[in-house]
């Protein structure tokens, strides 16, 4: 796309602008290195959209983050969550809906996920699916390579341009049928990208995701039959999902789109968001794609958000199931408020993923995917997330079975009647174990070890992991050293023992693992995580600096 001084982007049918580009520009600068590829995506005009972005929604990002953070001292005191008075009416109304599911949303029943590299891509579009997440949050390390040709990847991608070879082998789409519709999910409200400033601010993670992959590609999708579609995550208010609102009607207008085109399913993945369902949707209604159970974060934030009420102590990892009264709860009341407002109610992710060497395991492991798609489609969702290729087949084949339509949202389960206190019931059976322990451990630092190399989504002990299931473990050692819980074996967990077994796992872990691994780095920052004291918001956080080398000095390239 050109750009002039005074830029329209498009003269017909926008709403915003003329847009006067060198203003713009003015205090902009991109401190990642830029190539022939990169630089098509990360244009001028491109630029000058984050901009108008971030100088316009900064801020309320800012001031809702800060509400996460007093929300949080409420909860420190023992004060619980419950509905919010002030949208019982948006609750209560029965009168209004989402929109009709927009084209390629329709049937969705088997949603592929993975991060944005380049054999990830094609290999998700080649896999038996009728969606993909391409992700740019929980499976990716937000390095800017990652994130920038990310974008190149999926821009190729949606062009059908993205064959490639791999020493023998080529990675070339399919052509013999439709290929699944992308959704892109962008990085939460939270997370920063450093390599592109502002005013002297780093642009919000979230609005660099969108904004590119919206700027790039929101006409392409929709001239070749879907739309600029996204997955949003980790959101913890209705005030969050307005904001999301806001600037999905700022882009639309920008390039003069119609409103309403873009869609996003909103992953329910947070317990205060878990109160908000109807107002979530309220706040999106035209975007609206429906809701999510992201049940690796959700648990994470249910443990998270108490961490300071013992009431809220959970067993082992491995016992806290989809079945457990709280969760059980959270994918009925999901349910439950999507069908009533007529959009999708998608389940989420085992974690199980193939055993290639032992085929005993593996049949287990295919058994345990198959049961938990077998509870969703029975509970009512209207899809499901599958980890790796070779899991379609297993989820197909439950939801071909059981939901004979497109999706279920004819079933309304107006049989469940969820309160408060079953959202926050945490009676979970259940004990805390030695082996829970170094489990946790294991895939804390497993799992940073490989995020520090870049990598956002490993496999340990046959499970996969990532930045979710990673938080899960880490704030459960957290949580049982804060509150000294005893273990099965008769100790309490306390600092010193915590401690020692960090030591004891890295050196095992590291012993064999290749010349060069990040155990060090990543025990250091697990060290400060896992004593009941600092406990940061998000392990990603704490880590960003690490993979980034931005600083005051850092030249920015030349737009
Ligand atoms: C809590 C949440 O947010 S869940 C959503 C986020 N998490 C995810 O999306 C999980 C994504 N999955 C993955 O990253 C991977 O499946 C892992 C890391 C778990 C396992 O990866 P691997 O060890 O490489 O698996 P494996 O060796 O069996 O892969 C076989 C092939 O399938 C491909 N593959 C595996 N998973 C995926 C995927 N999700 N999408 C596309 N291709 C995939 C591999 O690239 C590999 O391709 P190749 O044969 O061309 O080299
Ligand atoms: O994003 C999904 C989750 O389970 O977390
Ligand atoms: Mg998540």
């Amino acid at each position: 796309m050109s750009h002039s001084a005074t830029s329209t982007l498009r003269e017909a049918g926008h709403k915003i602008g003329p847009v006067n580009v060198d203003q713009v520009l003015k205090d902009v600068n991109i401190l990642g290195s830029l190539d022939d590829k990169t630089r098509k995506i990360l244009n001028k005009d491109a630029i000058v959209f984050l901009a108008v972005l971030h100088r316009t929604f900064n801020g309320t990002r800012k001031a809702l983050l800060q509400r996460r953070v007093i929300r949080q001292a409420e909860l420190d005191k023992g004060n619980l969550l419950d509905f919010l008075p002030e949208t019982k009416h948006v609750r209560e109304n029965d009168a209004w809906r989402g929109p009709p599911p927009a084209p390629g949303l329709v049937d969705r029943r088997t949603e592929i996920t993975g991060p944005t590299d380049r054999k990830m891509v094609v290999n998700a579009l080649n896999a038996d699916v009728w969606t993909y997440m391409a992700d740019f949050e929980d499976s990716s390390a937000p390095t800017w390579d990652n994130m920038i040709n990310g974008q190149v990847n999926l821009y190729d991608a949606i062009r059908k341009q993205v064959d490639f070879k791999q020493g023998e082998k080529e990675y070339k789409l399919r052509t013999d049928r439709k290929l699944p519709t992308l959704i892109a999910r962008a990085r939460g409200w939270h997370l920063e990208e450093k390599h592109m400033t502002v005013d002297g601010e780093p642009i919000s993670g979230s609005l660099f995701d969108f904004g590119l992959y919206f700027f790039n590609n929101a006409e392409e999708l929709v001239n070749r039959g879907t739309g600029p579609y996204y997955y949003l995550p980790k959101m913890e208010s209705h005030l969050e999902a307005r904001l999301w609102n806001d600037v999905f009607n700022l882009a639309q207008d920008y390039i003069g789109m119609r409103r309403g085109t873009i869609r996003g399913t909103v992953l329910i993945e947070t317990i205060p968001a878990a109160f908000e369902m109807d107002e979530i949707i309220y706040e999106l209604r035209d975007h609206s794609a429906g809701l999510n159970c992201g049940r690796w974060d959700y648990i994470f934030s249910v443990i998270k958000r108490f961490r300071q009420n013992p009431d809220f102590v959970l067993p082992d990892r491995s016992s806290v199931t989809m079945t457990v009264p709280f969760m059980d709860a959270y994918v009925k009341l999901l349910i439950k408020t999507c069908h009533r407002r007529g959009v999708h109610a998608m389940g989420g992710m085992a974690a199980q993923i193939p055993i290639k060497n032992d085929a005993e395991a593996n049949e287990k492991a295919m058994d345990g995917v198959r049961a938990d798609k077998l509870r969703e489609v029975r509970a009512g969702h209207d899809g499901t997330w599958v980890a790796h290729p070779a899991l379609a087949s297993i989820a197909n084949e439950v939801f071909n079975t059981h939901m004979p339509t497109p999706n279920q949202m004819h079933v309304r389960r107006e049989d469940v009647h969820i309160t408060a206190n079953d959202l926050l019931n945490m009676n979970v059976p259940g004990k805390i174990t030695e082996e829970g322990i170094r489990k946790n451990l294991n895939i804390g630092l497993g799992y940073m070890e490989g995020w520090l190399r870049g990598v956002g989504c490993v496999p340990i002990n046959y499970l996969m992991e990532d930045a979710a299931t990673a938080e899960v473990s880490r704030s459960q050692l957290w949580q049982w050293v804060k509150h000294g819980a005893p273990t099965s074996e008769g100790k309490k967990v306390d600092k010193a023992y915590a401690l020692r077994l960090l030591h004891e796992q890295t050196e095992e872990l590291e012993k064999n693992a290749p010349k060069g691994n990040k155990y060090q780095v990543a025990a250091k920052y697990f060290a400060t995580q896992v004593t009941g004291e600092d406990y940061a918001e998000f392990l990603t956080s704490l880590l960003y600096n690490e993979i980034t080398n931005v600083s005051d000095k850092t030249p920015a390239a030349k737009l």
